[in-house]
């Protein structure tokens, strides 16, 4: 796990730090995976079935919605029919004739406000349960998506950054049903287009006939707009999640940038993503400009038609002025939710294209699929057996064909799983571990020694089942892994790594992580994680806070507190990859002699590194190229094994030296394993 993240952080060291000059679309590709081949260009049919299908998820509401939207397209009818009406009957006879009756003002009045009260309920029906729906959707669809993430393997969230995960969970499932809001709306409107031309063919066949061109033109220039607006703005959305991400990386090594002297490279990195979305941001300014002016005048300029045609007929006695202005009304209130239809329209190809990443994510396969067998519940140390396990990481081609597979492909599988099945990781890469075979009995402390990038926390991550063996099977109290219940591991074993992650809240959540457990069993675990110390010497105990990440505590406490969150779950198997690096070797001595004495029922694996860690072990396992090449205690391996000897001397030789030289007080701190954790404290004797 240590692995993932020094990955990203040398990742984000090249990328900033290298001086290189990028144009805004490498920075693309370099942060997101899934963009390495342009989009497949969205088709209407696509779009419409991204709309089916988001009125299948939400029928009750969106058809509230769409009735609400009929009934203003109703009254919006009714209305130039009601003006129509009022001018020939009302204000026509008032203007020649110099008087009109009260009734007649008052039957007015009430015909104006009614429909217009029924124009507003349509409009407040629409508007509201199309945001809920809209909303629901959305929330749904978040949902979905996260508990995917959940679901999908390490090796899946290995070759899926952080940045593009979360784009999926929010841009991308917001993206997708942006066109539900108006979708309702474009729909009524249809009801009211129908029902105002046939009001018009009713009253005047000839402005009738100005209504038939002028909509379909409002229509076709409103769609044009939108299809060239929309991969603008597209263009612009991702720029943002650029931007965002190249923020958040830059904050995120804030103290590693500083210290390098990076800050002007990081500040041009910023500039130009944030320069290239200020010229999308541009371009799609510049496509408004030009073509909402032209929209906003077609009305207009239909109505001017209907006013000389009107005026003409009028004249010549065929048209009452009542007709003419409820003609002319139809096309002022109209215009504008004509160009509803144009908006949904515009907006597929980004409902489609948030549609392919969403369910690129919903889709993938490789979800490591569990048995029904459970554990014994006895509550013992569990036994543990490897046999003939490899394993091998997914090469960058490997990475880049699955990529490729679900940006190009209709089929959101793909071509390589079809090729392999979901739950086989693709073996491109070189074998990081090769038929290795290991059996520890219950209740045993093991060590595993090795250099590095030998394996060790590839096996550590194996042994608890966050990814599956290639080949080869790995043994839990006689059970193949893969052939017990969902949970059933992670209620049996944990596992600690050298960089743990701390929720922003109080200790005592850290450690239970939400379960209920009594304040004696948390005490009992900082005890033995080391952690109590510096827990009781804060006014707030348990409650105290820990800031974001664990910001308020150091390395070693950090780790520790992960350790205790380990330890309170009583796992009968407890994996330690490196986890107590930050801490002082004399700590670290403690904690693994109290693990040891605590008669905790546990067999321990522990990644170790000195010396002292490592004769605690009841057995020591040195790992190199892929396969254990020495197994035995300490004293056997550094007689028999001349690269364990080499190793640790090595190791002993860099502590002297790093002591000799005063190195942060910390006077056993083999290769250099403390200038690793990164947070790395100086704390002694448990402080
Ligand atoms: N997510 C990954 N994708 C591709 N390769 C990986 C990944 N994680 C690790 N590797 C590779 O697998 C090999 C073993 O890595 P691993 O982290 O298991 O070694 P390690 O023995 O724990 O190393 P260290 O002592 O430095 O932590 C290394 O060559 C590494 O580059």
């Amino acid at each position: 796990m240590g692995r993932h993240d020094r990955t990203r952080h040398s990742r984000a060291y090249t990328h900033g730090c290298g001086g290189r000059v990028r144009g805004a679309e490498d920075d693309r590709r370099q942060w997101s995976v899934v963009d390495r081949r342009p989009e497949r260009r969205a088709t209407l049919g696509e779009g419409l079935r991204v709309l089916g299908k988001a009125i299948r998820g939400e029928p009750v509401i969106l058809g509230i919605a769409i009735a609400g939207s009929a009934l203003y397209g109703l009254m919006t009818v009714l209305a130039a029919e009601v003006i129509g009406r009022v001018t020939d009957e009302a204000i026509v006879p008032a203007f020649r004739a110099g008087e009109t009756t009260a009734g007649t003002m008052w039957v007015a009045a009430l015909a104006i406000v009614g429909t217009a009260v029924f124009k507003a309920a349509g409009i407040v029906i629409r508007r509201f349960f199309a945001g809920l729906g809209q909303y629901r959707l959305n929330a749904t669809y978040r949902r979905r998506v996260t508990r995917q993430y959940m679901r999908l393997p390490l090796s899946w969230h290995h070759r899926h950054p952080a940045g593009n995960l979360l784009s999926n969970a929010n841009a991308d499932v917001e993206s997708m049903f942006w066109p539900i809001a108006p979708l309702p709306f474009a729909l009524g409107v249809i009801v009211m287009l129908f029902f105002a031309l046939g009001s018009m063919f009713l009253v005047d066949p000839w402005l009738a006939l100005v209504g038939v061109m002028v909509f379909p033109a409002i229509l076709v220039i409103n769609f044009v707009y939108q299809r060239r607006l929309s991969p603008l703005a597209t263009r612009a959305q991702a720029l943002r999640a650029d931007l965002s991400g190249v923020a958040h990386e830059s904050f995120e090594g804030a103290a590693l940038v500083k210290a390098m002297g990076r800050e002007a490279d990081e500040t041009e990195r910023f500039r130009r993503v944030a320069y290239h979305l200020r010229d999308a941001n541009t371009g799609v300014g510049r496509i408004r400009g030009a073509f909402d002016p032209v929209l906003e005048a077609l009305p207009n300029a239909g109505i001017l038609i209907v006013l000389l045609i009107g005026s003409t007929r009028i004249a010549n006695g065929s048209l009452e002025p009542g007709e003419l202005v409820q003609v002319a009304y139809l096309f002022t209130i109209t215009a504008f939710p004509i160009r509803a239809i144009g908006f949904v329209l515009g907006e597929l190809p980004r409902a489609v294209v948030g549609w392919r990443r969403v369910s690129a994510v919903l889709e993938a396969t490789g979800e490591l699929p569990h048995g029904d067998r459970p554990l014994p519940a006895t509550g013992d140390a569990a036994r543990l057996g490897v046999h003939g396990v490899s394993f091998t990481y997914e090469s960058d081609s490997a990475v880049a064909a699955d990529a490729s597979d679900r940006a190009v492909g209709g089929s959101v599988h793909g071509l390589r799983s079809e090729i392999v099945p979901p739950d086989r990781p693709v073996t491109s890469g070189a074998a990081v571990l090769d038929q290795l075979d290991l059996e520890i009995e219950p209740g045993r402390t093991v060590a595993v020694v090795g250099q590095t990038g030998a394996g060790k926390s590839t096996l550590a991550s194996l042994l608890i089942r966050l990814m599956d063996p290639v080949s080869g099977e790995i043994r839990l109290d006689g059970s193949d892994l893969r052939q017990l219940r969902r949970g059933e591991v992670a209620e049996s074993a944990a596992l600690v790594f050298q960089q743990p992650f701390i929720f922003e809240d109080s200790i005592r959540e850290n450690v239970t992580l939400g379960r209920d457990v009594p304040d004696d069993d948390v005490w009992a675990a900082l005890e033995l994680a080391q952690g109590d110390d510096f827990v009781r010497d804060n006014p707030e105990g348990l409650d105290a806070p820990v800031g974001e990440r664990g910001s308020m505590l150091s390395g070693g406490q950090r780790q520790r507190l992960a350790l205790a969150r380990a330890l309170v779950r009583r796992p009968r198997l407890l994996v330690l990859d490196d986890a107590t690096s930050a801490v002082d070797p004399e700590v670290e001595r403690r904690i693994l002699a109290g693990l040891r004495d605590a008669a905790l029922p546990s067999t321990v694996v522990v990644v170790a590194y000195r010396r002292a860690t490592i004769t605690l072990a009841d057995e020591v396992l040195y790992l190199e190229d892929g396969r254990i090449s020495a197994r035995g205690d300490h004293d056997e391996l550094m007689r028999t094994s001349p690269g364990y000897r080499q190793l640790i001397t090595a190791y002993e030789r860099d502590a002297q030296e790093r002591a000799g030289a005063g190195a942060d007080g910390a006077g056993d701190d083999p290769g250099g394993r403390r200038g690793r954790a990164q947070d790395a404290d100086t704390e002694s004797g448990g402080s």
